[in-house]
C-alpha cells in the first residue's frame, strides 16, 4: 500500500522501461500493482505514450499491472506545463496528481507514478514538479540514471535536490546497461553510491525494451537487487 515516484537524470534516460521492468518485479512477488504517467507529451491522443510501452511489456489484468492511468496528455514533446500552455489546455494541478497517486496507493501494494523527464521538470500548474507531489505524499523517489560518463554530476544534483526537500531517494537504478560498458560505466557503479550516499538498486540490460512479454516478465526481477526488491513490497 504505496506510491513510489519514477524520477530520472533527464529525458530518454528508460525511466518508462524501468518502471515496466519494476511492474513486472512486483508481479512477481504477488503484489498488486498500478503505474501512473501523470502527464503524456509529444503523443496524439489515444496513440502510443509510456504507459502503452508498460502494457506491451508487462500486461494488464490478474496476471499483469492492475491500473494504469494518464491524467493529462499534450501534443508537443515539451514539458508538461509548456506543452499544456502553447496547446491552450488545461495545465494539471498538483491536488490532481497527489490525489491519483494517494488513492491508487491506497488500493494497490505498489502505485508507481512516472514523472516527465528529470525531477524538477514543470508538470502543471503553479510550476509543481514530481517533488512537491513527492513530498505531499511522503512518498520516496527512484532515480533512473544514463550509466555513461556525466551522470555523477546528474545523478548527485538530483539526490541533493530531493534531500533539500526532506524526500527519501529510494535507489538508483541505471537505464539501459550496455553488454561491454566502458571505463566511465564500471567505475559509476562504485562512485555513484559513494558520490550520491544512495544505493544502486538496479540494473536494465540494453534492450530488454524490444524483448517479448514473456521473457521480460521473466527476467524483470533480475535486474534489481533482491533485498531492495523484497523491501518493496
Ligand atoms: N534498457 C533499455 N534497453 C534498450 N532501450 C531502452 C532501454 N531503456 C530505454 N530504452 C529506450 O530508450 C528510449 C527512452 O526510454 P524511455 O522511454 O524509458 O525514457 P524515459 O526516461 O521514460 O523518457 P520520458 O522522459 O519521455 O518519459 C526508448 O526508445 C526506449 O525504448
Ligand atoms: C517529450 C519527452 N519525451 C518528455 N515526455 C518530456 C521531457 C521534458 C524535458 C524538459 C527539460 O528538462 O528540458
Ligand atoms: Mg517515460
Amino acid at each position: 500500500m504505496s506510491a513510489l515516484l519514477v524520477t530520472g537524470t533527464s529525458t530518454d534516460v528508460g525511466k518508462t522501461i524501468a518502471t515496466a521492468a519494476l511492474a513486472a518485479a512486483a508481479r512477481a512477488s504477488g503484489a498488486s500493482v498500478a503505474v501512473c504517467k501523470p502527464a503524456q507529451t509529444g503523443e496524439a491522443p489515444g496513440v502510443g505514450g509510456d504507459l502503452a510501452v508498460v502494457q506491451r511489456l508487462v500486461g494488464v489484468g490478474p496476471s499483469g499491472i492492475a491500473a494504469t492511468v494518464e491524467l493529462a496528455r499534450y501534443p508537443e514533446p515539451l514539458a508538461p506545463d509548456t506543452a499544456a500552455r502553447r496547446a491552450g489546455m488545461a495545465e494539471l494541478t498538483r491536488t490532481q496528481v497527489v490525489g491519483a497517486a494517494r488513492q491508487l496507493g491506497r488500493d494497490h501494494d505498489l502505485a508507481l507514478v512516472e514523472g516527465a523527464g528529470g525531477l524538477l521538470v514543470r508538470l502543471g500548474a503553479d510550476g509543481f514538479t514530481l517533488r512537491d507531489v513527492a513530498v505531499d505524499l511522503g512518498a520516496p523517489v527512484l532515480l533512473v540514471a544514463d550509466p555513461a560518463l556525466g551522470t555523477l554530476n546528474h545523478c548527485a544534483l538530483t539526490v541533493e535536490a530531493l534531500r533539500s526537500a526532506g524526500v527519501r531517494c529510494a535507489g538508483i537504478v541505471l537505464g539501459s546497461w550496455p553488454d561491454e560498458p566502458d571505463l566511465a560505466m564500471r567505475c559509476n557503479l562504485d562512485d555513484l553510491p559513494s558520490v550520491t550516499g544512495v544505493d544502486l538498486v538496479g540494473r536494465i540490460p540494453a534492450g530488454v525494451g524490444s524483448l517479448d512479454r514473456a521473457r521480460f516478465t521473466a527476467q524483470a526481477p533480475g535486474w534489481f537487487d533482491r533485498a531492495w526488491l523484497a523491501s518493496l513490497v
